[in-house]
């Protein structure tokens, strides 16, 4: 370590530990995300309509390309892993290209390295001569940041390659992605998980763990935190067994970074100047993120069952101004007395 600060570089002998010999290192723990992702389509939660389009290919109808889209970390890239590896069983890394936005998927990456894959012949048995699909698969996730020139390749290899691969574009907003793709695929929303389904999840993850989570307040917290997305909240629980070494509602706010909701109704509940100004200062002091705050505020806002619809609207309309100000790097405190401000009038004129 301290040849690392001097030179910036780990010597040879730092790597192999300082004095040579072997060191007994100990594996950090898999994530849980990819530890208890679906290994067969029958694993997927919710999302019945792709669960059967996918069933029925596996039982040898053919593949349409696919679309996946909707919100992060309900499913897409499980669901057609999950189908890749039941489809092509031992020989799924022969016949499956996947690229995901951390590769280079300009035109030409699409042009070369999807054009060749796609080119290849490959047979319709594997190699212990059971059946298999006679195409391949090429899974271009995080399709909607792909350049339009980019798509538009894309489009004239799929019409070239269709008897030969399918494609599944795997992205979270839909309307990035052009017309003449869409049209050629069959499209599937991911709906956000429901909440009990959610629930049921992360108790089996947390049972084959051997972690306590208690009656169930701690996984309606984890389901409050994660708005669907069965990533985040599988990321939120190892983190805080980790970090805090068991699992509690409190320990699910910190680890998430979320406010916690006597705050946000604090804010949302300031009725003059003095209250507006101590808030602000306190809770910017204890280090929490006015983005969050807002976040969460436009939820409470949307259900609030005492605020009059004036008072929706007009918090509401700030709550926009404001949060587009944070993202282009407006000062938080500002902001946060800026809203504050129309809170405190929208408090006092129902
Ligand atoms: N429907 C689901 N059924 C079972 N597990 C799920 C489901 N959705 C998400 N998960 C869990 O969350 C993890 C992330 O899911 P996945 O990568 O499939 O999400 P995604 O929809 O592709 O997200 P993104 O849009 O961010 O790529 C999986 O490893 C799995 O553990």
């Amino acid at each position: 370590m301290q040849a690392f600060l001097k030179t910036g570089k780990i010597s040879a002998s730092e790597k192999a530990g300082s004095s040579g010999v072997k060191t007994n290192k100990k594996k950090p723990p898999a994530p849980w995300v990819e530890k208890y992702r679906p290994k067969t389509i029958d694993d997927i939660v919710d999302q019945g309509e792709v669960v059967q389009v996918l069933r029925e290919s596996l039982s040898g109808s053919d593949l349409p390309h696919l679309l996946f889209y909707g919100p992060p970390g309900t499913g897409k890239t499980s669901a057609i892993l999950a189908a890749a590896r039941q489809l092509f069983g031992d020989i799924t890394r022969d016949r499956v290209l996947e690229l995901n936005a951390s590769d280079e998927r300009g035109i030409q990456v699409i042009r070369d390295k999807v054009k060749s894959f796609a080119q290849l012949t490959v047979s319709s048995t594997k190699a212990d001569g059971k059946p298999c699909p006679s195409y391949k698969l090429v899974i271009l996730d995080e399709a909607d940041s792909m350049t339009n020139a980019a798509q538009a390749a894309l489009r004239r290899t799929m019409e070239r390659e269709t008897r030969t691969t399918r494609f599944c574009l795997i992205c979270n907003y839909v309307s990035r992605i052009i017309p003449p793709i869409t049209s050629r695929c069959s499209k599937f929303r991911f709906k956000p998980l429901a909440r009990e389904n959610v629930i049921k999840r992360l108790r089996e993850v947390c049972e084959s763990e051997g972690v306590d989570v208690g009656d169930g307040e701690v996984l309606e917290q984890a389901v409050h935190t994660c708005d669907g997305d069965l990533r985040r909240a599988l990321t939120a629980l190892q983190c805080c067994q980790r970090l805090l070494g068991k699992i509690t509602a409190e320990g699910l706010i910190e680890v998430t970074g979320l406010v916690p909701d006597h705050l946000v109704n604090e804010y949302l509940s300031v009725m003059n100047y003095n209250e507006l100004e101590l808030f602000v200062e306190k809770f910017l002091m204890d280090a929490y993120s006015a983005s969050q705050l807002l976040e969460q505020l436009s939820a409470t806002v949307v259900s609030s069952g005492h605020l009059t619809n004036k008072q929706k609207c007009e918090i509401s309309e700030k709550l926009a101004v404001c949060s587009h100000r944070l993202l282009d790097g407006g000062a938080e405190v500002m902001q946060l007395t800026d809203l504050g401000c129309t809170i405190i009038m929208a408090n006092n004129n129902p």
